[in-house]
């Protein structure tokens, strides 16, 4: 276990506290002048009491700015004041001395940025070390609640020391994860990715959504190498490829979930990962198991994540009723969730996903698993969605949900685009004039390996 610590807090709690003029006068008056005044050792004692009481008072004012970090396992474990928080190493994508433009939001103290997405765990503007994390963490920050953050700002002591140690254990941590098979990228096993047959290049200008250039290593494994896809508002694409061809990377990209290692996610033409927070409120997001309070009726689960996307509490409860409606599920509203079907579970979390009216919908296998009358009710409530001008990016295996619903469909294989298009382009990049999905579908992600269609 290796302990950080940053210690000169001085100048920064003169800044906090003005100058600490009080607790200067304080002292004066407390130890220098009555030993003067008074006699012997009544003056002694009470200038003995004053020094302790400045020293308490000390301790007091500079406890919210008291630093403690652990490197603990493969746990980074940050501490400041009251407040703390535990990193997993493997969530650490870079650490690097912080440089001189970086603007800190306050003087000292735990802040968090919301234009971007950093927590300042900061006691001085020396010695600043950035973070960056490859997914979105939380925490309760001091007069701001919780907030959710990509990169983390840290003064310490001896930077050089932490930066040297984070990057050796991240270096053990990175064992643990899956190695490139020899000769080149990927898995053991994996195919090594073709060339795309069809991309769309860059996204053009008006795409609720576009994905630039995205790419995701883990490790030394490229799990997605370069996806360019933009959804326009309205329209419903279908995310289609094998099992591990990167979908679901890609779409937890997309979310703001996993941080791209390259590309951009533009929604409304506006970064996610370099705005964070206010970007990702325009996203509604169903993940493959989505999490929901099931001891909580469906209108109090709605009402909890109106309350969540900060909608007023009128707004809140007006936006459930419509939800609810939308859904079909108004005679179960009172109901806990905990009793519903999967279908029923389903609907709720897409209901909460666009509960604050997000512009683009991501949706991770959400037709899975459902009876056909489920599955028609969810797809149902997904082209409703799209017809309010949602742009919907969806991953399933169900080549018919794809079919029916999508306007157009994305193949992805080994990690690439191999086609995008309707049923037609997919046709023509396939060269099977008049087949159908499945066919193509096979085709387009068996040629990548091989095997011949
Ligand atoms: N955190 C991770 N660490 C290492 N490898 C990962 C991680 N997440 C995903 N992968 C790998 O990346 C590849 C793509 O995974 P992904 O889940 O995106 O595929 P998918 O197309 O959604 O697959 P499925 O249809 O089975 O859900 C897989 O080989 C997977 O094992």
């Amino acid at each position: 276990m290796e302990r950080f610590t940053y210690t000169r807090t001085g100048q920064a709690l003169k800044n906090k506290y003005s100058s600490l003029i009080l607790l200067s006068l304080a002292d004066l008056v407390a130890w220098v002048i009555p030993p003067l005044l008074m006699p012997r050792p009544a003056g002694l004692w009470v200038g003995a009491g004053g020094l302790v009481a400045t020293l308490a008072v000390y301790w007091w004012l500079t406890a919210s700015l008291r630093t403690c970090h652990v490197l603990d396992g493969d746990r980074l474990i940050l501490r400041m004041g009251r407040s703390a928080l535990a990193v997993d190493l493997a969530d650490v994508e870079s650490a690097r001395m912080a440089g001189h433009g970086l603007r800190v939001p306050g003087e000292a103290g735990v802040m968090y940025a919301p234009r971007t997405d950093t927590l300042f765990m900061v006691a001085d503007h020396r010695q600043l070390v950035s973070v960056d994390l490859s997914r979105p963490y939380a925490m309760k920050v001091p007069g701001q609640g919780i907030c959710q953050f990509t990169r983390i700002v840290l003064s310490l002591d001896e930077p050089e020391r932490f930066l040297q140690a984070v990057a050796g254990r991240r270096g053990q941590v990175h064992l643990d994860r899956p190695q490139p098979a020899a000769g080149g990228e990927g898995r053991p096993g994996a195919t090594s990715p073709a060339p795309p047959v069809v991309s769309e290049g860059p996204a053009p200008g008006g795409a609720a959504l576009a994905l630039e250039g995205l790419v995701k290593r883990f490790g030394g494994f490229t799990a997605v190498a370069g996806v360019d896809l933009a959804v326009r508002y309205g329209e419903i694409v279908a995310f289609l490829g094998s099992n591990g061809a990167g979908k679901s990377t890609t779409i937890r990209m997309a979310t703001g979930l996993v941080r791209p290692s390259a590309g951009r996610v533009l929604v409304e033409g506006r970064d996610l990962w370099a705005e964070g927070a206010p970007v990702r409120r325009l996203l509604g997001y169903v993940p493959d198991t989505p999490l929901l309070y099931e001891s909580l009726t469906a209108r109090e689960f709605l009402w909890l994540m109106a309350g969540l996307y900060g909608l007023s509490r009128v707004e809140g409860r007006r936006r459930a009723d419509e939800l609810l409606r939308q859904v079909g599920m108004e005679r179960w509203a009172d109901y806990p969730i905990r009793a519903f079907s999967l279908g029923m579970k389903r609907k709720m979390a897409i209901a909460a996903a666009l509960v604050h009216r997000p512009r683009v919908l991501l949706l991770d296998e959400v037709t899975n698993g459902l009876d056909p009358r489920a599955a028609r009710e969810v797809k149902d409530f997904i082209r409703q969605a799209a017809g309010e001008g949602a742009a919907v990016l969806l991953t399933t295996h169900a080549l018919d949900v794809a079919r029916e619903l999508a306007d157009r469909i994305a193949i992805l294989h080994g990690g690439r685009l191999r086609a995008v298009g309707d049923l037609e382009a997919l046709r023509s990049a396939a060269g099977l004039p008049g087949a159908g999905l499945e066919e193509l579908f096979l085709a387009l992600t068996a040629e990548a390996e091989g095997v011949s269609a």
